[in-house]
Protein backbone atom coordinates (compact mmCIF):
# COMPACT_ATOMS: atom_id res chain seq x y z
CA UNK A 1 0.00 0.00 0.00
CA UNK A 2 2.72 2.32 0.81
CA UNK A 3 5.71 2.86 -1.57
CA UNK A 4 8.76 2.44 0.25
CA UNK A 5 12.15 4.02 -1.03
CA UNK A 6 14.40 1.31 1.45
CA UNK A 7 12.78 -1.37 1.53
CA UNK A 8 14.71 -4.57 1.30
CA UNK A 9 14.40 -8.18 2.21
CA UNK A 10 17.13 -7.82 5.02
CA UNK A 11 15.22 -9.57 7.95
CA UNK A 12 15.86 -7.73 11.19
CA UNK A 13 13.55 -9.62 13.22
CA UNK A 14 13.05 -13.23 13.19
CA UNK A 15 10.53 -15.51 15.64
CA UNK A 16 10.65 -18.87 15.56
CA UNK A 17 7.95 -20.81 17.30
CA UNK A 18 8.06 -19.20 20.68
CA UNK A 19 6.50 -20.82 23.18
CA UNK A 20 5.78 -19.79 26.83
CA UNK A 21 4.42 -21.88 29.74
CA UNK A 22 3.27 -20.22 33.22
CA UNK A 23 2.69 -22.56 35.43
CA UNK A 24 0.40 -25.24 33.71
CA UNK A 25 -0.73 -22.73 30.86
CA UNK A 26 0.65 -22.13 27.40
CA UNK A 27 0.22 -18.33 27.16
CA UNK A 28 1.53 -18.41 23.85
CA UNK A 29 1.74 -21.71 22.16
CA UNK A 30 3.04 -21.31 18.60
CA UNK A 31 4.39 -17.96 17.58
CA UNK A 32 6.41 -17.36 14.48
CA UNK A 33 6.90 -14.77 11.51
CA UNK A 34 9.82 -12.33 10.51
CA UNK A 35 9.75 -8.49 9.93
CA UNK A 36 11.82 -6.57 7.17
CA UNK A 37 13.80 -3.62 6.98
CA UNK A 38 11.58 -1.20 6.37
CA UNK A 39 8.01 -2.01 7.06
CA UNK A 40 5.76 -1.80 9.19
CA UNK A 41 4.39 -5.16 10.93
CA UNK A 42 1.29 -5.47 12.85
CA UNK A 43 0.81 -7.30 15.72
CA UNK A 44 -2.95 -8.26 15.60
CA UNK A 45 -5.45 -9.88 18.58
CA UNK A 46 -8.02 -9.52 21.02
CA UNK A 47 -7.23 -9.16 24.57
CA UNK A 48 -5.54 -11.47 26.12
CA UNK A 49 -4.80 -13.52 23.70
CA UNK A 50 -0.58 -13.28 24.25
CA UNK A 51 0.49 -10.31 22.43
CA UNK A 52 2.38 -8.80 25.20
CA UNK A 53 3.78 -12.33 26.79
CA UNK A 54 5.30 -12.51 22.99
CA UNK A 55 6.47 -9.11 23.03
CA UNK A 56 7.94 -9.38 26.44
CA UNK A 57 9.87 -12.51 24.96
CA UNK A 58 10.91 -10.34 22.39
CA UNK A 59 13.02 -7.74 24.38
CA UNK A 60 14.35 -10.61 27.07
CA UNK A 61 11.85 -9.14 29.80
CA UNK A 62 10.36 -13.04 30.05
CA UNK A 63 12.32 -15.87 29.07
CA UNK A 64 10.12 -18.04 26.60
CA UNK A 65 9.68 -21.91 27.39
CA UNK A 66 10.74 -22.64 23.64
CA UNK A 67 11.79 -21.15 20.57
CA UNK A 68 14.35 -18.54 18.91
CA UNK A 69 14.04 -14.45 18.71
CA UNK A 70 16.96 -13.43 17.07
CA UNK A 71 17.29 -10.15 15.87
CA UNK A 72 19.94 -9.16 12.51
CA UNK A 73 21.06 -12.72 13.10
CA UNK A 74 21.60 -11.92 16.80
CA UNK A 75 19.79 -14.58 19.38
CA UNK A 76 18.20 -12.50 21.95
CA UNK A 77 18.90 -15.13 24.82
CA UNK A 78 22.64 -16.04 23.73
CA UNK A 79 23.95 -12.24 22.57
CA UNK A 80 21.45 -10.17 24.85
CA UNK A 81 23.38 -7.15 24.55
CA UNK A 82 24.44 -6.98 21.21
CA UNK A 83 20.83 -8.02 20.23
CA UNK A 84 18.76 -5.65 22.28
CA UNK A 85 21.25 -2.48 20.84
CA UNK A 86 19.66 -2.80 18.05
CA UNK A 87 16.01 -2.66 19.43
CA UNK A 88 13.77 0.77 20.16
CA UNK A 89 10.93 -0.24 22.47
CA UNK A 90 8.04 2.11 24.30
CA UNK A 91 7.04 -1.60 25.52
CA UNK A 92 8.03 -1.01 29.29
CA UNK A 93 8.30 2.82 28.87
CA UNK A 94 11.25 4.28 30.78
CA UNK A 95 9.51 6.63 33.24
CA UNK A 96 9.47 10.53 32.27
CA UNK A 97 9.65 12.83 34.89
CA UNK A 98 7.16 15.76 34.14
CA UNK A 99 9.49 18.74 36.12
CA UNK A 100 11.78 18.24 33.53
CA UNK A 101 12.37 19.51 29.99
CA UNK A 102 11.90 16.69 27.20
CA UNK A 103 15.44 17.58 26.44
CA UNK A 104 16.52 16.99 29.97
CA UNK A 105 14.66 13.73 29.35
CA UNK A 106 16.09 12.51 26.59
CA UNK A 107 19.64 13.49 27.99
CA UNK A 108 19.48 11.19 31.31
CA UNK A 109 17.79 8.60 29.19
CA UNK A 110 21.29 9.18 27.18
CA UNK A 111 23.32 8.60 29.91
CA UNK A 112 22.96 4.89 29.94
CA UNK A 113 23.58 4.69 26.31
CA UNK A 114 27.21 5.44 24.65
CA UNK A 115 27.68 7.00 22.11
CA UNK A 116 25.00 9.51 22.70
CA UNK A 117 25.97 13.55 22.36
CA UNK A 118 23.78 16.40 21.91
CA UNK A 119 23.48 16.31 18.19
CA UNK A 120 21.84 13.14 18.34
CA UNK A 121 19.76 14.31 20.97
CA UNK A 122 18.56 17.04 18.94
CA UNK A 123 18.40 14.87 15.87
CA UNK A 124 15.74 12.55 17.73
CA UNK A 125 13.67 15.55 18.71
CA UNK A 126 13.80 17.05 15.36
CA UNK A 127 12.80 13.75 13.96
CA UNK A 128 10.02 13.25 16.30
CA UNK A 129 8.74 17.28 15.39
CA UNK A 130 9.33 17.88 19.01
CA UNK A 131 11.82 20.29 18.14
CA UNK A 132 9.80 24.06 18.79
CA UNK A 133 8.75 22.37 22.57
CA UNK A 134 11.74 20.15 23.27
CA UNK A 135 13.02 22.86 26.41
CA UNK A 136 9.55 23.20 27.64
CA UNK A 137 9.03 20.77 30.70
CA UNK A 138 6.98 17.93 29.71
CA UNK A 139 4.37 18.08 31.97
CA UNK A 140 2.96 21.12 29.29
CA UNK A 141 3.01 18.02 26.85
CA UNK A 142 -0.09 16.04 24.88
CA UNK A 143 -0.33 12.77 25.56
CA UNK A 144 0.70 12.96 21.81
CA UNK A 145 3.77 14.84 22.67
CA UNK A 146 4.41 12.57 25.18
CA UNK A 147 3.75 9.53 23.11
CA UNK A 148 6.69 10.81 20.95
CA UNK A 149 9.01 11.72 23.62
CA UNK A 150 8.87 7.89 24.60
CA UNK A 151 9.52 6.98 20.49
CA UNK A 152 12.37 9.53 20.56
CA UNK A 153 14.08 8.24 23.50
CA UNK A 154 13.71 4.56 21.90
CA UNK A 155 15.09 5.86 18.76
CA UNK A 156 17.86 7.80 20.76
CA UNK A 157 20.47 4.53 19.73
CA UNK A 158 19.92 4.08 16.52
CA UNK A 159 18.12 1.03 16.16
CA UNK A 160 17.21 -0.83 13.34
CA UNK A 161 13.98 -2.64 15.33
CA UNK A 162 11.17 -0.34 16.62
CA UNK A 163 8.63 -1.89 18.60
CA UNK A 164 5.10 -0.27 19.40
CA UNK A 165 3.26 -1.60 22.14
CA UNK A 166 -0.50 -0.03 21.35
CA UNK A 167 1.08 3.24 20.27
CA UNK A 168 -2.36 5.00 19.48
CA UNK A 169 -3.95 4.33 22.60
CA UNK A 170 -5.24 7.27 24.13
CA UNK A 171 -4.68 9.46 21.57
CA UNK A 172 -7.10 11.80 19.61
CA UNK A 173 -8.30 11.29 16.31
CA UNK A 174 -5.74 14.02 15.23
CA UNK A 175 -2.73 12.90 17.57
CA UNK A 176 -3.33 9.40 15.67
CA UNK A 177 -3.28 10.62 12.83
CA UNK A 178 -0.11 11.91 13.47
CA UNK A 179 1.70 8.84 15.09
CA UNK A 180 1.08 6.92 11.63
CA UNK A 181 2.05 9.68 9.28
CA UNK A 182 5.09 9.40 11.83
CA UNK A 183 5.71 5.61 11.95
CA UNK A 184 5.28 5.07 8.33
CA UNK A 185 8.06 8.04 7.88
CA UNK A 186 10.43 6.07 10.08
CA UNK A 187 9.28 2.71 8.09
CA UNK A 188 10.30 4.93 4.92
CA UNK A 189 13.49 5.61 6.23
CA UNK A 190 14.38 2.08 6.74
CA UNK A 191 13.18 1.00 10.30
CA UNK A 192 11.64 -1.83 10.89
CA UNK A 193 8.63 -1.13 12.92
CA UNK A 194 6.99 -3.57 14.91
CA UNK A 195 3.52 -2.46 16.06
CA UNK A 196 0.86 -4.20 18.57
CA UNK A 197 -2.70 -3.52 18.41
CA UNK A 198 -6.29 -4.80 19.58
CA UNK A 199 -7.63 -2.58 16.79
CA UNK A 200 -8.25 -4.05 13.54
CA UNK A 201 -8.88 -1.08 11.80
CA UNK A 202 -5.99 0.18 12.53
CA UNK A 203 -3.13 -2.41 11.58
CA UNK A 204 -5.41 -2.64 7.94
CA UNK A 205 -4.72 1.32 7.59
CA UNK A 206 -1.08 1.16 8.91
CA UNK A 207 0.39 -2.21 8.36
CA UNK A 208 2.49 -3.72 5.13
CA UNK A 209 1.68 -7.20 7.05
CA UNK A 210 -0.04 -8.59 9.65
CA UNK A 211 0.32 -11.59 11.82
CA UNK A 212 -3.05 -12.56 13.00
CA UNK A 213 -2.90 -13.99 16.58
CA UNK A 214 -5.63 -15.61 18.86
CA UNK A 215 -5.49 -17.94 21.70
CA UNK A 216 -1.13 -17.98 21.83
CA UNK A 217 -1.04 -19.26 18.36
CA UNK A 218 -0.43 -17.25 14.79
CA UNK A 219 -4.04 -17.37 12.57
CA UNK A 220 -2.14 -16.08 9.87
CA UNK A 221 0.87 -13.94 8.35
CA UNK A 222 0.82 -11.96 5.17
CA UNK A 223 0.19 -8.52 3.13
CA UNK A 224 -2.97 -7.41 4.75
CA UNK A 225 -4.69 -6.82 0.86
CA UNK A 226 -3.42 -10.63 0.81
CA UNK A 227 -5.39 -12.08 3.80
CA UNK A 228 -8.29 -9.77 2.60
CA UNK A 229 -8.22 -10.72 -1.19
CA UNK A 230 -8.32 -14.88 -0.37
CA UNK A 231 -10.81 -14.71 2.45
CA UNK A 232 -14.38 -15.18 1.40
CA UNK A 233 -15.84 -11.50 0.64
CA UNK A 234 -19.05 -10.13 -1.29
CA UNK A 235 -18.73 -9.36 -4.82
CA UNK A 236 -21.77 -7.08 -6.52
CA UNK A 237 -22.80 -7.83 -10.27
CA UNK A 238 -24.37 -5.44 -13.22
CA UNK A 239 -24.91 -8.15 -15.47
CA UNK A 240 -27.12 -7.71 -18.71
CA UNK A 241 -29.34 -9.49 -18.70
CA UNK A 242 -29.53 -9.88 -15.23
CA UNK A 243 -31.67 -13.32 -14.85
CA UNK A 244 -29.57 -15.21 -17.40
CA UNK A 245 -26.38 -14.03 -15.56
CA UNK A 246 -27.70 -15.00 -12.27
CA UNK A 247 -28.24 -18.73 -13.72
CA UNK A 248 -24.76 -18.57 -15.26
CA UNK A 249 -23.15 -17.40 -11.81
CA UNK A 250 -25.25 -20.19 -9.82
CA UNK A 251 -23.73 -22.36 -12.97
CA UNK A 252 -20.41 -21.54 -11.78
CA UNK A 253 -20.91 -23.05 -8.28
CA UNK A 254 -20.96 -19.44 -7.25
CA UNK A 255 -23.19 -18.40 -4.39
CA UNK A 256 -25.90 -15.81 -4.44
CA UNK A 257 -26.89 -13.99 -1.95
CA UNK A 258 -30.55 -13.66 -0.85
CA UNK A 259 -31.39 -11.40 1.95
CA UNK A 260 -29.06 -8.84 0.59
CA UNK A 261 -30.03 -6.14 3.18
CA UNK A 262 -29.06 -8.17 5.49
CA UNK A 263 -24.94 -8.29 4.99
CA UNK A 264 -24.36 -5.26 2.87
CA UNK A 265 -24.40 -1.58 3.69
CA UNK A 266 -27.54 0.09 2.76
CA UNK A 267 -25.16 2.97 1.29
CA UNK A 268 -23.66 0.26 -0.42
CA UNK A 269 -26.72 -1.39 -1.81
CA UNK A 270 -28.14 2.26 -3.21
CA UNK A 271 -25.38 2.69 -5.46
CA UNK A 272 -27.10 0.01 -7.85
CA UNK A 273 -30.12 -0.14 -9.72
CA UNK A 274 -32.32 -2.98 -8.60
CA UNK A 275 -30.59 -5.44 -10.91
CA UNK A 276 -27.74 -6.00 -9.16
CA UNK A 277 -26.59 -9.17 -7.98
CA UNK A 278 -24.59 -10.07 -4.88
CA UNK A 279 -22.91 -12.70 -4.68
CA UNK A 280 -20.85 -14.47 -1.91
CA UNK A 281 -16.87 -15.90 -3.24
CA UNK A 282 -13.49 -15.67 -2.90
CA UNK A 283 -12.89 -12.41 -4.45
CA UNK A 284 -9.69 -13.86 -6.14
CA UNK A 285 -12.03 -16.19 -8.01
CA UNK A 286 -13.68 -13.00 -10.25
CA UNK A 287 -10.71 -12.75 -12.72
CA UNK A 288 -11.56 -16.27 -13.97
CA UNK A 289 -15.06 -15.56 -14.04
CA UNK A 290 -15.68 -12.57 -15.95
CA UNK A 291 -14.10 -13.76 -19.01
CA UNK A 292 -16.64 -16.87 -18.94
CA UNK A 293 -19.65 -14.38 -18.67
CA UNK A 294 -18.48 -12.32 -21.62
CA UNK A 295 -17.47 -15.62 -23.35
CA UNK A 296 -20.76 -16.41 -23.33
CA UNK A 297 -22.60 -12.91 -24.27
CA UNK A 298 -23.33 -11.48 -21.23
CA UNK A 299 -22.62 -7.46 -21.23
CA UNK A 300 -20.34 -7.08 -17.66
CA UNK A 301 -21.66 -3.38 -16.74
CA UNK A 302 -20.14 -3.24 -13.91
CA UNK A 303 -18.49 -5.80 -11.13
CA UNK A 304 -17.06 -4.40 -7.35
CA UNK A 305 -15.89 -6.17 -4.56
CA UNK A 306 -17.34 -5.52 -1.07
CA UNK A 307 -13.63 -5.42 0.95
CA UNK A 308 -14.61 -7.36 4.14
CA UNK A 309 -12.81 -5.54 7.42
CA UNK A 310 -10.50 -6.83 8.75
CA UNK A 311 -12.88 -7.11 11.74
CA UNK A 312 -15.13 -9.67 9.38
CA UNK A 313 -11.85 -11.68 8.43
CA UNK A 314 -10.66 -12.23 11.79
CA UNK A 315 -14.27 -13.18 12.81
CA UNK A 316 -14.34 -15.88 10.07
CA UNK A 317 -10.99 -17.00 11.33
CA UNK A 318 -11.74 -17.24 14.32
CA UNK A 319 -15.16 -18.23 14.63
CA UNK A 320 -16.17 -15.02 16.44
CA UNK A 321 -14.28 -15.84 19.57
CA UNK A 322 -13.37 -12.95 21.96
CA UNK A 323 -12.72 -10.11 19.43
CA UNK A 324 -13.93 -6.78 20.31
N1 LIG B 1 2.45 -14.08 34.67
C1 LIG B 1 1.30 -14.63 34.31
N2 LIG B 1 0.71 -15.59 35.04
C2 LIG B 1 -0.45 -16.15 34.67
N3 LIG B 1 -1.12 -15.81 33.56
C3 LIG B 1 -0.61 -14.86 32.79
C4 LIG B 1 0.62 -14.21 33.09
N4 LIG B 1 0.89 -13.31 32.13
C5 LIG B 1 -0.14 -13.38 31.27
N5 LIG B 1 -1.05 -14.30 31.65
C6 LIG B 1 -2.28 -14.67 30.94
O1 LIG B 1 -1.96 -14.98 29.60
C7 LIG B 1 -2.93 -14.51 28.69
C8 LIG B 1 -2.28 -13.65 27.63
O2 LIG B 1 -1.82 -12.45 28.21
P1 LIG B 1 -1.17 -11.26 27.39
O3 LIG B 1 -1.06 -10.10 28.30
O4 LIG B 1 0.04 -11.73 26.72
O5 LIG B 1 -2.29 -11.00 26.31
P2 LIG B 1 -2.45 -9.76 25.33
O6 LIG B 1 -2.76 -10.33 24.01
O7 LIG B 1 -1.31 -8.86 25.45
O8 LIG B 1 -3.73 -9.07 25.87
P3 LIG B 1 -3.87 -7.59 26.47
O9 LIG B 1 -3.99 -6.72 25.27
O10 LIG B 1 -5.13 -7.72 27.26
O11 LIG B 1 -2.65 -7.36 27.31
C9 LIG B 1 -3.95 -13.77 29.53
O12 LIG B 1 -5.05 -14.63 29.74
C10 LIG B 1 -3.24 -13.49 30.82
O13 LIG B 1 -4.16 -13.48 31.89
Amino acid sequence: MHHRTKTNDEIILSVEHLKKRIGKRWIVQDVSFEVKAGEIFGFLGPNGAGKTTTIRMLVDLIRPTEGQVAICGFDVQKDPERALSLVGSIVENPEVYTYLTGWENLEQFARMMPGIDAARIQEVADLVGLDQRIHDKVRTYSLGMRQRLGIAQALLGRPKLLILDEPTNGLDPKGIKEMRSFIRLLAKEGLAVFVSSHLLSEIQVLCDRVAIISRGRVLAVGAVHELLDSSTGYVVWELEPSSTGEEMLADLGISIVQNVDEVLDDAIIAGFGGEAIVTQMQVDQIADIVPRLVSSGLQVRSVQKVIPTLEQLFLEMTDGEGVE
